[in-house]
């Protein structure tokens, strides 16, 4: 299943900044290894934001929510979700 993701990260000011590193890479790699293994085919910045668009390919909505709630910055993170559904009019 197709899912639509937007994902605004909203780090707090004052959180410590080696801290923040520290997340920024972890979620560096955590998403690069799905992106790899074919569940995150799409992540695109959104222009002038610290947001991204992004389309995940996963089994279902509890593989996404698992995914979504396991990403270090998570619990920095405002995140939209858009299931996708095939549009009639798609040519095979
Ligand atoms: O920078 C972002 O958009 C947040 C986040 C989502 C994946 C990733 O590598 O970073």
């Amino acid at each position: 299943m197709l899912y639509h993701v937007r994902m605004d990260v909203r780090i707090p000011p004052d959180l410590d900044p080696a801290v923040r590193d520290a997340l920024i890479a972890r979620e560096k790699e955590y998403s690069q290894q799905l992106q790899r293994s074919g569940k995150w085919p799409h992540i695109w910045r959104i222009a002038g934001e610290y947001a991204n668009y992004s389309v995940l390919d996963v089994a279902d909505h509890d593989e996404l929510h698992q995914i979504l709630s396991n990403l270090p910055l998570f619990p920095y993170m405002d995140i939209q979700v858009t299931a996708l559904a095939r549009h009639p009019s798609k040519v095979d």
